[in-house]
């Protein structure tokens, strides 16, 4: 149904496979391999195997991955490999690894600066404190995966990594160079522009360079992803085009468009034609851009799900359907499945049973007594990153997902719409190639087929918070996206200043009624809110939320950018804005915002968000 890998066991390893996952477990080996040949199974059977046949002590041993959904796939899967024992491997993205050799280790860790900073804090702690030496001392083995996309701070990160493990300590790097996006969360643009050579040399290179770090590279051939012949070319014949760097000069984008073309299933589709309606919970349409992103689930009113950055962790609407009102401060599984029988069966549809929701519960704030703890369970639920446990592994309800390549690295569906980006233009050959691999990552997702389509090139811009905008009806409009983190908060959902007790009690029964189904909701700027936009329903119907000022700044940013500030002021309403069923937000027990709160939300810090998926047209209009 959900159209990610699998967590399927497989059974019979080929024999590269085999080498690779029952090597040594103090070699160190740079497996280099196309996409769908195994990798990321492999990477979780060879920590399968080195912690039940290597005699490995799996709290020893650490695998590295590049994005949350990543890691929590790889859980997913190692879990149907070698079940609770793959609790205690440190799987974790490098970021939290970074986070968690700063915490532990430096004290002022909190007060400290930026992303880059931390990084180079963390590089220090592994050249120079003894304690994070002691630390790594225990380390019996390391996997890294997507390692192709290591350059910079990151690569740099490793490398010092690397070198400061013992001499026995094991690494399996995973890795495939035609698959390198260096620009790796940049879906915003649709090229880079320039970046490359400030980048230095990829973790690899570096690997292989230093041969005292004792790197061997071994290969993987078979392709398992798919059968289809035409996608088995892309997947080897183009591939070879893609690493030869020969071949990359002027034109090389469009070489590489042209032999995806060809060699797919089925062309010639023009995205402006096709339906969203048209496609299955096992497709994936794929854009190269955010921008076109949104235009394709805008004009789409059926329930989908957006995969692209800017749309983090979403708890289920389960959750506070049934801990809205809950103040006690544990709950035990009998009163927890009395409260799913009587709100949740046969209402919504979750992804699972109550058995299941229960065991995912006992995970993140189990106690000993078998019941589960309410305020360990705000904590970690009210994290920016909640555990992977209870977040949904997309933004919206069921159907096919409509994502951006950059979000879906590592990924498979049954089916992939792949709208390929045109007259794109670049300002060196390292660019070119770079967006030339993007092309290779998007044609490689399909297990069954590839319909290829032909995008629609529109210029959209990105503010500095990350929002999208586009002008519209030759600069009449401009479409805004809505929905991003951080533009629905508690307070904008069952705030006092916001809500009457008993208007915030209409507006999330309405938001219990319509979790799984899709909503179209109007905006309307309330002059005593400081203008922030009210979702409503329809004209005069309930108010489920406030969207918070950060629409409304970069609104009036649009509005100087244009230098309009003066002239114009954003629209008193808009209309089309949907809703993609209701999603859970959780306060912890020591938000601050809980004060603000109307009850029975400030005692229970559960309540329900819509969840907005939209780019509506805004009309700016003239000052009088
Ligand atoms: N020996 C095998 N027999 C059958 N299926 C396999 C075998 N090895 C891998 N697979 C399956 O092939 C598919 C592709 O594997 P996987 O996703 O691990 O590839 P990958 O190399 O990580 O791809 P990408 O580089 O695109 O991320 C998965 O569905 C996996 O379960």
């Amino acid at each position: 149904m959900i159209a990610v890998k699998q967590a399927s066991v497989v059974t019979e390893w080929d024999a590269e496979q085999r080498q690779v996952i029952e090597t040594v477990a103090e070699a160190r080996i740079i497996v280099e391999a196309g996409p769908g040949t195994g990798k990321t199974a492999v990477a979780c059977a060879r920590l399968a195997y080195l912690t039940s046949a290597a005699d490995v002590e799996p709290s020893n041993t650490w695998m590295i991955s590049f994005t949350r959904t990543a890691v929590a796939e790889i859980r997913a899967r190692l879990h149907s490999y070698i079940g609770d024992a793959s609790f205690a491997i440190r799987i974790a993205t490098i970021d939290s690894h970074a986070w968690s050799i700063h915490s532990g280790h430096d004290p002022n860790a909190r007060l400290t600066g930026s992303y880059e900073e931390n990084i180079a804090r963390v590089i220090d702690l592994l050249k120079f404190d003894d304690d994070v030496a002691d630390e790594l001392s225990q380390v019996e083995h390391v996997v890294i995966d997507e390692a192709q996309d290591l350059v910079g701070q990151r690569a740099d990160l490793i490398e010092e990594l690397v070198k400061r493990l013992p001499s026995d300590c094991g690494v399996t790097v995973f890795a495939d160079e035609a698959q390198a996006i260096y620009g790796f969360s940049d879906d915003s643009l649709g090229h880079r522009s320039g970046d490359a050579a400030k980048l230095g040399e990829a973790l690899l290179e570096r690997l292989r360079a230093q041969r005292s770090l004792g790197f061997e590279t071994l290969i993987l051939k078979e392709i398992y992803r798919t059968s289809s012949p035409g996608l088995k070319k892309i997947f080897s014949d183009l591939r070879k085009d893609v690493l030869d760097k020969n071949r990359h000069r002027d034109g090389f984008h469009a070489e590489t468009a042209e032999r995806i073309r060809e060699l797919a299933d089925s062309k010639g589709l023009k995205w402006t034609q096709m339906k969203v309606a048209d496609f299955t919970s096992d497709d994936l349409l794929l854009f190269r851009t955010r921008g076109e992103v949104l235009m394709a689930a805008q004009f789409c009113d059926l329930p989908h799900r957006l995969r692209l950055s800017g749309y983090g962790a979403t708890l289920p609407a389960w959750l506070a359907i049934c801990f809205s009102d809950f103040v006690e401060p544990h709950v035990a599984e009998r009163h927890f499945l009395g409260l799913w029988a009587a709100r949740i069966e046969n209402k919504t549809a979750p992804h699972y049973g109550p058995a299941e929701a229960w065991q995912h519960l006992l995970r993140v704030a189990g106690r000993r007594d078998g019941s589960v703890d309410m305020q360990k369970l705000r904590k970690r639920l009210g994290q920016a990153r909640p555990p992977v446990e209870l977040t949904l592994p997309e933004y919206g309800l069921q159907g096919p997902i409509v994502g951006t390549i950059h979000a879906s690295k590592g990924r498979e569906a049954s089916n992939v719409v792949f709208l390929l980006p045109n007259g794109a233009e670049f300002e060196t050959v390292e660019d070119e190639a770079e967006e030339a691999r993007v092309l290779f990552v998007g044609a490689t997702r399909a297990r069954t087929s590839l319909i290829v389509g032909e995008s629609n090139a529109f210029r959209a811009s990105t503010l500095a918070s990350g929002r999208v905008h586009r002008s519209a009806r030759n600069g009449k409009s401009t479409m805004v996206e809505v929905g991003r983190d951080g533009d629905i908060t508690a307070r904008g959902l069952v705030g006092r200043s916001e809500f009457s007790a008993a208007d915030a009690k209409t507006g999330q029964a309405f938001l219990a009624k319509a979790a799984d189904v899709v909503t179209t909701y109007k905006l309307e700027a309330d002059p005593e809110l400081y203008w922030c936009y009210r979702i409503r329903v329809g004209d005069g119907g309930p108010c489920v939320g406030v969207i918070s000022r950060n629409l409304t700044f970069d609104l009036w940013e649009i509005l100087e950018k244009r230098k309009q500030r003066h002239s114009h002021k954003p629209p008193g309403y808009v209309n089309h804005v949907r809703g993609q069923g209701s999603a859970t937000i959780v306060l912890s027990p020591d938000d601050s915002d809980l004060e603000a709160l109307n009850e029975p939300w400030a005692t229970s810090g559960f309540m329900l968000a819509p969840r907005i998926t939209a780019f509506p047209s805004f009309f700016f209009f003239r000052r009088k």
